[in-house]
């Protein structure tokens, strides 16, 4: 184990009762305040969790001349990018493995400066997660790219022109590149294959309040006609529904009874009917979601992680945790990581059955198949869990951690806990709101 990581110490066994409340994406609030940079006036974004991801990118667009306001408390940032100005590189370098989002600077950086660096990026290590899909976009605008010691280094000398882009596999950062570079390019550009995630819906809506011009059709075809200003915009992020989700699998595998205001039907659908399958119980209101375990058994199921519409793969490692409480053979196939996993092996440490195989099980062939990643888990229960010293390999894995130490019997050591922080607003108020016993050493 790690001593120079915080350690968290959890007696498990206590259902966790109560209501807490979840304020916005982090994926879509870290790329709304990229998109700040595009305009020419000030933007303000309301509903902004406190959570690194967001003081990390604050702390870039400050470094790159951005004004901001924020009130922690109350979930508003306001953002003035006036005075866009070029960061030093040791300030740029000093972010470097912070998180994904310094990538998404690119396209607003050159169309305001003509130039941007981009340190090496941050962000779960549940995959090789490559960038080549940002640099061909990027590419294909009429931007140079050049890899440099310190990050990457791009220009465009001749400017950024709309064009026609396929994406391979309908990735949510490509997209987002798209957007973000599209927006302000002469011309038009075609997206095909595009994610279309419910947080790139709200990207869009963003940038349509700033100015941009961009349609989303059924058939994940976008088309941005690129204006020459952006102004700022006022808006309300959508709320975060990997946390909500994250939340209901905590309750169902404590045998709790957790109202989650703020959390979503419609951008939840696709978890509400797994969570409902496995025998989870739950009332949709208007101002949020209660999440239950019945009383009943729960049962085990197949599910496949996919690109929205389909079951989103950051609902994957908690939803793993609560299908260890199910009766029977569950199937869990990963198809968006190949390396997202590997997070089970001290769930076994805990008690839990998990196996993991290279084949895809139970779905479709995917781009994974017959290659060399265990990213199939097939799960036995239910198996009581008890407590461990186990260490958070990354955020959701972490948190899923958390929700295993919940549900155990005794007491269990989580190490490195504060990688939880990077995604989840204040958890540790909202697990003494919901009765759970933990302290940190
Ligand atoms: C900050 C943020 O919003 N993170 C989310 C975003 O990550 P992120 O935008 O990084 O995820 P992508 O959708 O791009 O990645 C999906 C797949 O495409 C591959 N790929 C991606 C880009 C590229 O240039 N080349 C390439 O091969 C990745 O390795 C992965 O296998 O969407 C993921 C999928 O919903 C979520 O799990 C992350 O929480
Ligand atoms: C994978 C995730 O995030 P990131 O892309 O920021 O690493 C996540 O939020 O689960």
């Amino acid at each position: 184990m790690n001593d120079a990581l915080s350690t968290f110490s959890v007696r498990g066994g206590r259902p966790l009762k109560g209501e807490i409340t979840v304020r916005g994406a982090k994926n879509l609030v870290s790329k709304a305040m990229v998109a700040a940079l595009l305009g020419e006036g000030p933007s303000v974004l309301r509903s902004v969790p406190d959570i690194r991801d967001v003081q990390i990118v604050g702390e870039l667009l400050k470094v790159h001349g951005v004004k901001i306001e924020r009130d922690v408390v109350g979930g508003v940032i306001r953002m003035d990018p006036s005075n866009v100005e070029k960061a030093h590189v040791v300030d740029i370098d000093a972010h470097a493995g912070s998180s994904r989002i310094p990538i998404l600077f690119c396209g607003p950086l050159l169309h305001r400066l003509g130039e941007a660096i981009i340190p090496d990026l941050g962000g779960c290590r549940i995959g090789d997660r490559p960038i080549n899909y940002h640099l061909d976009v990027l590419r294909n605008f009429g931007a140079v790219v050049d890899k440099r010691e310190l990050g990457i280094y791009i220009t465009a000398p001749n400017g950024l022109k709309g064009t026609k882009i396929h994406l391979e596999y309908p990735s949510v950062g490509a997209t987002e590149q798209v957007l973000l570079t599209a927006v302000r390019a002469e011309g038009v550009t075609e997206l095909t294959n595009a994610a279309v995630e419910p947080e790139i819906e709200d990207l869009i809506a963003v940038l349509q309040k700033m100015g941009a011009i961009i349609s989303l059709q059924t058939d994940r075809t976008i088309t941005i006609e690129g204006v020459e200003r952006l102004g700022g915009y006022e808006h309300v992020a959508l709320p975060d529904r990997i946390e909500a989700a994250s939340w209901a699998c905590a309750a169902l595998v404590t045998q709790g009874d957790v109202f989650v205001r703020g959390a979503s039907q419609k951008e939840m659908a696709t978890f509400l009917n797994i969570f409902r399958k496995v025998g989870g119980g739950m009332d949709i209101t208007e101002a949020g979601i209660r999440f239950f375990h019945p009383g009943t058994p729960l049962k085990a199921i197949a599910v496949e992680t996919d690109v929205h519409p389909g079951f989103m793969t950051d609902w994957q490692q908690p939803l793993v945790v609560a299908l260890t409480q199910a009766e029977g053979i569950s199937i869990v196939h990963e198809t968006v990581y190949e390396n997202r996993l590997g997070f089970t092996e001290a769930l076994n440490d805990m008690g839990a059955r998990i196996q993991v195989y290279r084949e895809c099980l139970g779905g479709s062939r995917c781009r994974f198949g017959r290659r060399n990643f265990n990213h199939s888990a097939v799960i036995s229960g239910p198996k009581d869990l008890h407590g461990a010293e186990i260490t958070v390999p990354d955020l959701r894995g972490g948190f899923s951690y958390l929700i295993a130490a919940l549900g155990a019997e005794g007491v269990s050591k989580i190490h490195g806990i504060d990688l939880i922080d990077r995604g989840y607003e204040s958890f540790r108020e909202k697990l003494t709101a919901l009765g759970a016993e933990f302290w940190e050493d």
